[in-house]
């Protein structure tokens, strides 16, 4: 437990930060690269807790998995060489890596059991399991298999034809990944896209899958086939600085090659339409991901309605734009942002109580927020709830503050941006 107090900055923010690789794609990365056939190179990979979970999970199921800085060298030998794990998988505070392996785990030939922390085990893994059960999987655990602790006693598995009950990429993907080793045909419908990491690696390593954006269709092909995979920054971690650019006067700040998949740039979209100074250089693809360097300009915005389609292309930055609404006159609202509560924490909850500590007018609804600005924000004692985006927006709130901003815990930000507070410094000297 790390108490962190930070000090108003209140000068602009200038410089140029290389934003950590991409967190569900390097989660995607090591467990294709453990089933595959061949020596996946990964390069750029978050070194992050959670992932780290799953390269721990592979590495207990016997495949050699190296780590020099931030590449990743995976040896794989194919799914048939997996080993049943000797103790218990651990998955910490990584929802990815859990519904992702379960996946995994419900087709492969042995017994696993997996439990997580104690935010972990109250995330609902029922959106999971329903599914891979209806596929024949056998997975048992507290609450009638429902939440961690679980068991899974591998089976073969059935094709089926599955419409996501919930905007979720991480149901989409346990199907899809489940579907690798199912008889026939997997089919996922979703009516509101959810980002395509998953879809999008199954094809740079050969997997047979196609899809239309909303229907996505997958068949077992026996065996991948390793590939070099390059990790882009991640437009989640860049949100908090590209928010940090649009709150304090005079900033200027570049995030180099940030991902900027189509289904993660709501964010980007957003800025836009407030009427942000956002400029996108460099623009490349690598296996099907695009990625580019982008600069803010601090400038004015205005105050806009988020709802809809959009909402699960910016899920993970919505507690950092409610820090932003504050500063932005008029009101701001959330809507359709009911996956929230299912996160890390319950995130409307709070980010609500985390910016009214620090002076905001902010209210929480079912499904979002609604927040009045603008406000000047006044410093104060948060609590993190132990969720590494919630102790990221406390500390850029921190930037703009009045008086000192104290956090009571900033260690869950090794989650997803270990670095977070060593670019903090950069931009702030
Ligand atoms: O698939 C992924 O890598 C993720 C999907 C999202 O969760 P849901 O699928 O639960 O919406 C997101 O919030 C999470 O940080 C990562
Ligand atoms: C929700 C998140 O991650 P996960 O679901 O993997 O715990 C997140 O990183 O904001």
């Amino acid at each position: 437990m790390a108490t962190h107090v930070l000090a108003p900055f209140n000068k602009p923010l200038l410089g140029e930060l290389e934003i950590p690789g991409d967190k569900s794609i390097s989660h995607r990365a090591v467990i294709l690269g453990s089933i595959a056939n061949g020596t996946t190179k990964v390069s750029n990979f978050l070194d992050g807790e959670d992932c780290m979970r799953t390269v721990k999970a592979f590495q207990l199921m016997g495949v050699s998995i190296e780590k020099q800085e931030s590449t990743v060298i995976i040896d794989g030998k194919g799914s048939n060489a997996l080993q049943e794990p000797l103790e218990p998988l651990y998955f910490g505070n990584s929802g990815t890596t859990t519904r992702l392996m379960l996946g995994i785990l419900a087709g492969l030939p042995f017994f696993t059991t997996v439990y997580g922390d104690a935010s972990l085990t109250e995330r609902p893994m029922d959106r999971v399991i329903d599914p891979l059960r209806e596929m024949n999987a056998t997975i048992d655990g507290r609450k009638a298999g429902s939440y961690l602790p679980l068991s899974i006693k591998g089976n073969s598995l059935q094709g089926i034809t599955y419409t996501l009950p919930v905007k979720s990429a991480q149901v989409k993907s346990a199907i899809l990944l489940a579907g690798l080793f199912a008889n026939g045909e997997t089919k996922v419908i979703e009516n509101t896209p959810t980002r395509n990491h998953t879809e999008n690696m199954l094809q740079a390593f050969g997997a047979a899958i196609s899809s239309d954006g909303s229907e996505t269709t997958i068949t077992n092909i026996q065996t991948l086939t390793a590939t070099n995979v390059y990790v882009p920054g991640d437009i989640s971690s860049a949100a908090f600085f590209l928010v940090a650019g649009a709150i304090v006067p005079g900033s200027k700040l570049t995030l180099k090659n940030v991902g900027l998949n189509q289904t993660r740039t709501g964010i980007i979209d957003v800025l836009l339409t407030m009427g942000a100074d956002l400029q996108i250089t460099n623009q490349q693809v690598s296996g099907g991901e695009e990625f580019g360097d982008l600069t803010i300009t601090y400038k004015e915005l205005n105050s806009i309605v988020i709802q809809g389609e959009i909402i699960p292309r910016l899920i993970d930055e919505i507690p950092v734009l409610a820090l932003l609404a504050t500063q932005i006159e008029g009101t701001t609202v959330i809507r359709d942002a009911e996956e929230l509560r299912v996160k890390e924490t319950d995130r409307i909850n709070a980010v609500v109580d985390v910016l009214t500590t620090l002076g905001a007018n902010i209210e929480a609804t079912d499904d979002g927020m609604v927040i009045h600005g603008k406000t000047t924000l006044t410093g104060g004692e948060i609590k993190s709830y132990n969720d590494h985006r919630i102790a990221m927006m406390g500390a850029i709130a921190s930037l703009i503050a009045k008086d000192d901003v104290e956090i009571d815990d900033d260690s869950s930000i090794y989650i997803s941006y270990p670095n977070f507070f060593e670019h903090l410094k950069e931009i702030t000297v």
